[in-house]
């Protein structure tokens, strides 16, 4: 029987399953009951800002770390748990890092089948090549770890990891060492790779956009524990908190009082959700919600204004920097009598010049109402 303490939210198609894993290093709480799952053909992001004990887990996961308290499973079986601490050789875990630590003196085909030598040594082989087909490197298959570029090297890397046809893939940032095209480009290929071969993976980024686009789901941890967990498009439609709303990139900060169930500021009205009669309210509103719309003349009475401070074309958007005009009914608590300034990004190149008046409002979807008290990102 399973004991009370265990059960946990865990799916029972979890092939990788930590339990209640807590870790301590002397005085510091690296993980603190951590409890996740990653299902068959799963991709999970482990996101967090840097000591949030992403790392830990993964490596208490991999075998890497001694486990001090709680359970690890591979496929329902448990490798790590109060009794016993099987060795990360055993696991039959696939683990790819920053680093990709190719033995330098083995070719690539050497460097794939390394992990094969329980196959006899032509089928070793032939499984390194086809693994090497399978991320476009068969053709390079005689070279040196030295003769190749980063991201062939990381390539290499991660058909290394999956020859042995592990359970799970265990990658710690491994795009980080590249440099930004190319880690566009790898992260795409391995992302085609692991889905094409159905491999679950749990894969360590601090990168948000990264975490988005290759994840089926995010963990966002903060802390040595678990803030938010859930798809992509959950996390950034429906943040838990401030810090999950903040934690994806860019995000308008502006305070208002909830008077009628409703949160005036300076963008617009929004509604307060289940925050009581005047409650202080923060408002964060992603920069892509503030929609401008050009003023030909005078703005409309009582539409939402703003100057422009300045206008920058970032290639597929641009965004708009404006401060805001503060109308005395807003009812809005604003310390900056100027109005406070906001970033607006819009698709494409929408330039106004500097100075012009923009009529403003916000698409209430993607702008997010908290009690002010909350804990801040
Ligand atoms: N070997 C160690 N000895 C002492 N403290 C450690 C050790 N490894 C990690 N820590 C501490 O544990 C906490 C979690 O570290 P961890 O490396 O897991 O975080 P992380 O989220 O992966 O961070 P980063 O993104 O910077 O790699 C941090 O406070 C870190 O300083």
């Amino acid at each position: 029987m399973v004991p009370a303490r265990f059960t946990v939210a865990i799916g029972s198609m979890d092939i990788l399953t930590l339990e209640n894993v807590t870790h301590d290093f002397g005085s510091t709480r690296a993980l603190d009951s951590l409890s996740i799952g990653v299902e068959a053909g799963e991709l999970v992001c482990l996101l967090g800002p840097s000591g949030c004990g992403k790392t830990t887990a993964l490596r208490i996961a991999a075998g890497l770390e001694p486990l001090q308290a709680g359970r690890v499973l591979l496929d329902g079986e448990v490798v790590a748990d109060a009794d016993q601490d099987t060795p990360p050789e055993a696991r039959s875990v696939g683990l790819v890092f920053q680093d990709y630590a190719l033995f330098p003196h083995l070719t690539v085909v050497d460097n794939v089948a390394f992990g094969l030598r329980k196959l006899p040594r032509r089928r070793r082989r032939e499984r390194a090549m086809a693994v090497l087909r399978q991320v476009g490197m068969a053709e390079l298959a005689d070279a040196h770890p030295h003769m190749l570029s980063g991201g062939q090297q990381q390539r290499v890397a991660v058909a290394r990891a999956l020859a042995p046809r592990p359970r799970v893939m265990l990658m710690d940032e491994p795009f980080s060492g590249l440099d930004v095209t190319l880690r566009h480009q790898v992260r795409d290929e391995t992302l085609h790779i692991l889905k094409q071969t159905g491999t679950a993976t749990l894969m360590v980024t601090h990168d948000p956009e990264e975490a988005m686009f290759m994840a089926d789901r995010v963990v966002l941890m903060r802390g040595g524990r678990i803030v938010q967990m859930g798809t992509p498009a959950q996390l950034y439609a429906a943040p838990a908190n401030e810090f999950v709303a903040a934690f994806f990139g860019d995000i308008n900060r502006l305070h208002g009082v909830v008077r009628q169930g409703r949160v005036s500021t300076p963008l617009g009205e929004l509604d307060a959700g289940r925050l009581p009669e005047g409650a202080p309210a923060n408002v964060l509103v992603r920069p892509e919600a503030v929609r401008l719309h050009p003023v030909d003349g005078d703005a409309a009475s009582g539409a939402r204004t703003g100057r422009v401070l300045a206008s920058r074309l970032l290639g597929r958007s641009s965004v708009v920097h404006l401060v805001l005009d503060n109308p005395a009914d807003s009812g809005s608590i604003q310390a900056d009598r100027a109005g406070p300034h906001v970033h607006a990004r819009v698709p494409g190149r929408f330039l106004p010049p500097e100075n012009t008046c923009v009529e403003i409002d916000i698409d209430p979807y993607q702008a997010f109402v908290f009690p002010a008290h909350e804990d801040a990102a």
